[in-house]
C-alpha cells in the first residue's frame, strides 16, 4: 500500500501520475486535511482519504509531500504509527534525511527525493538520496515508484539542495521565460491566442530537440543564429540586460533558500 501525505500541487501531480500510467486507486491511500479537497481527490482519483495516522499504520511506502514547514510536527505525530519496515519517501525541500530519521523511528529507512511537477504528464524529473538506514532495495523500491512519473537519478544528498533548485523549481523558470515571450508577443500586438500558440510549440520543440539530439545547448543556440541576423541581434540584448547572471543568481538563491528549510 502506498499512502501520500500531503496531496497539494506536487503530491496531486504524483498521484495523478502514478494512476495515469497504471497505479491501481484501490492500492493508494491518501492524507489531506481541508475537507473539501480531500472529497474532491476521492471523486476525481476513486482513491481512500484517510488520516496520517492510518495512513502510516497502513502504507508500506509512505510519500510525504507537505511543506517543509509543516513536517516536523507531523513526522512526531506519525512516528509512534509508522510500521517498522515502511518505506518513507519524503519530496520536501530543504528536509534532510538526518531530520526525518531525527523525528522517526531511528532506524527507519528514508529517500529523500526532489521530484517536479511535469510529473504529472509523465515526464518528471525525479532526484533521490538515500538515508542512513535505507538499503539498495529501499533506492530500488523509491526509483521504481518515481520512474512511473518520469526519470529517476541517484545523487549524493549533498547534491539535492542545488537539485532542488535547477529540476525542482526549473519548471517555474520555463513557465516564466514563456510567459514572457507572449506577453511580448502580445505587447507587438498579437492576438493573444496566436502568441500563446506559437510560444507553446516553439518551447516544446526546442525541449524535444535538446532531449533528442544530444547536442549542447550552445551548439542548438548556434544553429538558430544566422550571421547578422535576428538571433544574435536578441542575444546581445539578452546578454546587455544580464539575463544570464539573474538566472544563476536565481538559482543560486534557490539553492539557498532550500538550504534555509532545513534549519526550520
Ligand atoms: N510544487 C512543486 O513543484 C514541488 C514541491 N515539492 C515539495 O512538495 C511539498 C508540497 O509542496 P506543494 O505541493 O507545492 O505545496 P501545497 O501547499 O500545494 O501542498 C501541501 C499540501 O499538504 C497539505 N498538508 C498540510 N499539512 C498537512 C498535514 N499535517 N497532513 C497532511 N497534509 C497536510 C496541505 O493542505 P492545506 O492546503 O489544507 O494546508 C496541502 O494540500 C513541499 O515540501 C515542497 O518542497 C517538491 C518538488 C516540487
Ligand atoms: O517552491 C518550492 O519551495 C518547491 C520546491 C521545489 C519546487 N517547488
Amino acid at each position: 500500500m502506498i499512502a501520500i501525505i500531503g496531496a497539494g500541487k506536487m503530491g496531486e501531480a504524483l498521484l495523478a501520475g502514478m494512476l495515469n500510467t497504471g497505479h491501481d486507486p484501490a492500492d493508494v491511500l491518501v492524507t489531506e486535511p481541508r475537507e473539501d479537497h480531500a472529497l474532491a481527490l476521492r471523486a476525481r482519483y476513486g482513491v481512500e482519504v484517510v488520516t496520517a495516522d492510518e495512513a502510516a499504520s497502513r502504507a508500506g511506502t509512505l510519500i510525504l509531500a507537505l511543506k517543509p514547514q509543516d513536517m516536523v510536527a507531523l513526522l512526531d505525530g506519525i512516528a509512534p504509527a509508522l510500521k517498522a519496515d515502511c518505506l518513507v519517501v519524503s519530496v520536501a525541500a530543504g528536509i534532510t534525511t538526518a531530520v526525518l530519521e531525527k523525528h522517526l523511528a531511528a532506524d527507519i529507512a528514508v529517500v529523500r527525493a526532489m521530484p517536479n511537477t511535469p510529473a504529472l504528464v509523465g515526464l518528471g524529473m525525479t532526484a533521490i538520496a538515500a538515508g542512513r538506514h535505507a538499503s539498495e532495495a529501499d533506492l530500488d523500491r523509491a526509483e521504481s515508484l518515481l520512474r512511473s512519473v518520469g526519470e529517476v537519478l541517484r545523487v549524493p544528498e549533498a547534491h539535492m539542495d542545488t537539485v532542488t533548485a535547477l529540476s525542482g523549481t526549473g519548471p517555474a523558470y520555463f513557465y516564466f521565460i514563456a510567459e514572457t515571450m507572449i506577453e511580448a508577443g502580445v505587447l507587438m500586438g498579437m492576438p493573444r491566442t496566436t502568441a500563446e500558440k506559437l510560444v507553446t510549440q516553439t518551447i516544446t520543440g526546442s525541449a524535444a530537440m535538446l532531449r533528442d539530439s544530444g547536442e549542447h545547448p550552445v551548439v542548438l543556440r548556434e544553429a538558430v543564429s544566422s550571421p547578422g541576423g535576428t538571433t544574435a541581434a536578441a542575444v546581445r540584448e539578452l546578454e546587455r540586460h544580464g539575463v544570464r547572471t539573474a538566472f544563476t543568481d536565481a538559482i543560486e538563491a534557490a539553492r539557498n533558500r532550500s538550504r534555509e528549510l532545513s534549519e526550520g
